[in-house]
């Protein structure tokens, strides 16, 4: 049968899962593991099992497209090789995600890979949301706001197409992407008009270990009274500071949460997140002339009725009102009925977007059962 695996690399953890390609993708299996290493052992130890069956096409996140890759491609040298100079920009996930690239290509040579990009979503950001304000030469050398959890908000935009109909979709939307990296999204008919990240994922909202927006001065201050190189500095901004940082004990807002009672720099922290999750909300309706549908989402998003309720609070003076109950049981819409503002709680699923998309480039079912061949094999795949 054939069967096609996806990989996702995030800033914590990789996530992976197994389907049968098929008209509807059926899924054979799903995990997660701590580090790329782990994970190239556990998609070793699936294809022990059998798990992955006839393996016709391998998907990737891939968090970082720069300003070439606005569209999912297929895995060729060549793009592995423009990828590699993207590295720098985003450290946190590309060079793991290139790793496993590297990893599949050697274990399952032939079979096709796909890249699928977080970027890609934002493509079409307006260039007022797009343009950093400073000097014109490096706008010229893609310095410019990017966004990111792209493959996530691509997912949601079609379950709310799915549940709530196309002109809902195609409102006023924010979604709200909360999880170990966390950004929001304005879509107006279907396209983004703004988000948080920036240049790169340690743009925006405050989240798990990353700063979100700092003011430039105090980076200039930090390389001044401190004398930081690049590598101490990258290391402060995306994996000591954030949650973890504020705390002083953990990223993980669970514990955090646990521990805010007894900890009041767990409570601190939790308390930042949820204002600027609020302040950040502000903002994305300011760019979308208003809101008609909050939706959340992410790890976070989808299981903290609490961080919820606490985000919203500051919210009904632009009608979100969450109808208590309903927020408690996590239901699909968390809203009272006479708010302004539908507020929903859509689970995400990057991987079953980037298998959708392993099919749709490559037609991954193939013509005749049992063939390992696709149609469009006229690209070296790498
Ligand atoms: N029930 C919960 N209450 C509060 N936070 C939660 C809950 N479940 C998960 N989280 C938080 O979600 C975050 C991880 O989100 P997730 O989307 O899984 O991350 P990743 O970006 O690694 O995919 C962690 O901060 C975790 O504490
Ligand atoms: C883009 C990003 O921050 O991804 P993650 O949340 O998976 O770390
Ligand atoms: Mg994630």
């Amino acid at each position: 049968m054939p069967h096609v695996l996806v990989v996702n690399a995030g800033s914590s953890n990789v996530k992976f899962a197994v389907f049968r390609a098929g008209a509807a993708l059926q899924e054979v299996a799903r995990g997660k593991v701590e580090g790329a290493d782990s994970a190239a052992a556990v998609l070793e130890q699936l294809e022990e099992r059998g798990a992955l069956g006839d393996l016709v096409g391998v998907g990737h996140r891939l968090v970082h497209g720069g300003p070439r890759h606005t569209a999912p491609a297929l895995v060729t040298p060549e793009l592995v090789r423009d990828l590699e100079e993207l590295k720098a920009l985003d450290p946190t996930h590309l060079p793991a995600e290139l790793g496993l690239i590297d990893a599949v290509a050697k274990r399952w040579p032939g079979v096709p890979q796909v890249a699928c990009f977080d970027t890609a979503f934002h493509r079409d950001l307006p260039a007022v949301a797009r343009t950093l304000p400073i000097p014109r030469r490096y706008l010229d050398q893609g310095v410019r706001r990017y966004g990111f959890h792209g493959i996530s908000y691509e997912y949601l935009l079609a379950e709310l197409v799915r549940v709530a109909g196309a002109e809902v979709a195609h409102g006023r939307v924010i979604f709200a992407h909360l999880g170990s990296g966390s950004s929001l999204a304005a879509v107006r008919n279907g396209t983004c008009v703004d988000t948080t990240m920036g240049f790169t994922p340690a743009g925006g909202l405050v989240m798990g270990t990353r700063t979100g927006d700092l003011d430039p001065g105090v980076l200039v201050h930090l390389l001044r009274s401190e004398g930081l190189n690049a590598e101490r500095l990258d290391t402060l901004v995306n994996r000591e500071s954030g949650l973890r940082g504020l705390s002083g004990t953990s990223s993980d807002l669970r514990e955090l949460l646990t521990n805010e009672a007894a900890d009041p720099r767990a409570a601190e922290a939790v308390a930042v997140y949820c204002y600027q999750v609020r302040k950040w909300i502000g903002a994305m309706a300011a760019a979308l002339g208003g809101l008609d549908t909050l939706v959340f989402s992410g790890g976070i998003g989808e299981n903290s009725p609490d961080v919820r309720a606490r985000i919203c609070a500051g919210l009904s003076f632009f009608g979100v009102q969450l109808a208590t109950e309903a927020n408690a049981a996590g239901a699909p819409i968390i809203s009272s009925d006479i708010a302004p503002v539908v507020v929903r709680v859509i689970p995400t699923d990057e991987e079953v977007m980037i298998a959708r998309t392993v099919q749709r480039l490559s037609n991954a079912t193939p013509p005749d059962e049992g063939t390992r061949e696709w149609p469009n094999r006229s690209r070296t795949p790498c």
